[in-house]
């Protein structure tokens, strides 16, 4: 389910003639998702996505809502937040911050093919470009900081064995994160969540990149981890499929090659990435907060896919347009 605030269309009818979209004509319930209130909102202009926003603050949504505006303008394929005659784009609805963006089409490619991996490829390296002149600021919020604070409280959850790669991993990456090439490394507003279940397809065409509720600032690479930790993975195993890698990569470096330094701390930001969603789905599973709607991903995943990346460093080759 997801829709946790029922909204009438009495009630949202105001709010898309203040944005100018048209008459509100239905509005049907999304049932994916498990963070906020969607639904399908048809005009006598067009398809939209109306979100009412169940945990995120009035305060924190504006870095996001206008990252996506702020993309999409760059003809990186993004819902646009629609804006009133003023350029606002969070409004207030049923008592809870809301947005309207217009309606991607496709579906989600949960068994991506080499193509589907080469188009995120190249959209996330078009996105990480077309993101370097936005000005709002905000750090990753599941950054390095976040993960040496919160091992502690999983730490009573875990056995020995666990207990100590979490402990060491997190040593390696406070070390990693020392380092003048990590600081050295390009970085800019990044998704940071950017899986096969945020990602629309028409066949082997990218239609849209949505669920921006996680960006904020990091390094690219860290978010090439992210991405080739899901696209490019046997998700039994965690191991990495040569083949989906390789056009990942390509089509990423086709647009933004990486520096010297990115092809030395890939292994390292892969090991980031793997470990950033085994800590949150740690702290999900063993710590759910009061009244949460939401339901724990497996955090053994990440921890299988962490040890893999540990045991079996990926070694890059010459991209094929070098
Ligand atoms: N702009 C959009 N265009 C088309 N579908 C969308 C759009 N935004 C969200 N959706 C649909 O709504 C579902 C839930 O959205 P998501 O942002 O993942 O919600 P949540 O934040 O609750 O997890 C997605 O799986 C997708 O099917
Ligand atoms: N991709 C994360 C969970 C983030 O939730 P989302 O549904 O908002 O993308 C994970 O797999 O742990």
């Amino acid at each position: 389910m997801a829709v946790f605030t029922e909204v009438s269309l009495e009630a949202a009818r105001p709010l898309f003639e203040e944005l100018q979209l048209g008459t509100l004509l239905e509005l049907k319930g999304i049932q994916g998702g498990i963070e906020n209130t969607n639904y399908f909102a048809t005009t006598d202009r067009g398809e939209y996505v109306l979100t009412l926003f169940e945990r995120l603050t009035h305060a924190q949504l504006p870095f996001y809502l206008y990252l996506m505006q702020h993309l999409a303008l760059r003809g990186i394929p993004v819902p646009r937040p629609a804006a009133n005659a003023e350029g606002e784009v969070l409004f207030t609805l049923c008592g809870k911050p809301a947005a309207v963006a217009n309606r991607l089409s496709g579906k989600s490619q949960l068994q991506p093919q080499p193509p589907h991996c080469a188009a995120v490829g190249t959209t996330l390296a078009r996105m990480h470009l077309a993101g370097q002149d936005y000005e709002r600021e905000q750090p990753n919020l599941r950054g390095l900081p976040w993960w040496n604070a919160t091992a502690p409280e999983v730490y009573p959850h875990m056995d020995d064995s666990q207990r100590e790669l979490l402990q060491s991993e997190l040593a390696y990456q406070n070390h990693i994160a020392a380092s003048a090439a990590y600081q050295a490394l390009p970085r800019g507003p990044v998704h940071a969540d950017l899986f096969r279940d945020n990602v629309m397809f028409e066949g082997e065409t990218l239609t849209g990149c949505f669920d921006f509720y996680f960006a904020g600032v990091d390094t690219w690479l860290f978010d090439l981890g992210v991405c080739i930790n899901d696209w490019c993975i046997d998700l039994a195993t965690g191991v990495l499929d040569p083949v989906r890698t390789q056009a990942l990569l390509d089509a990423y470096q086709a647009v933004r090659p990486l520096e010297a330094a990115e092809r030395e701390l890939l292994p390292a930001m892969l090991r980031a990435a793997a470990l950033r969603f085994w800590v949150s789905r740690l702290w999900d599973f063993y710590l759910p907060r009061e009244a949460s709607m939401l339901v724990p991903h497996d955090p053994t995943h990440f921890e299988r896919v962490l040890r893999e990346r540990i045991a079996r460093p990926l070694t890059l080759h010459t991209p094929q347009h070098a």
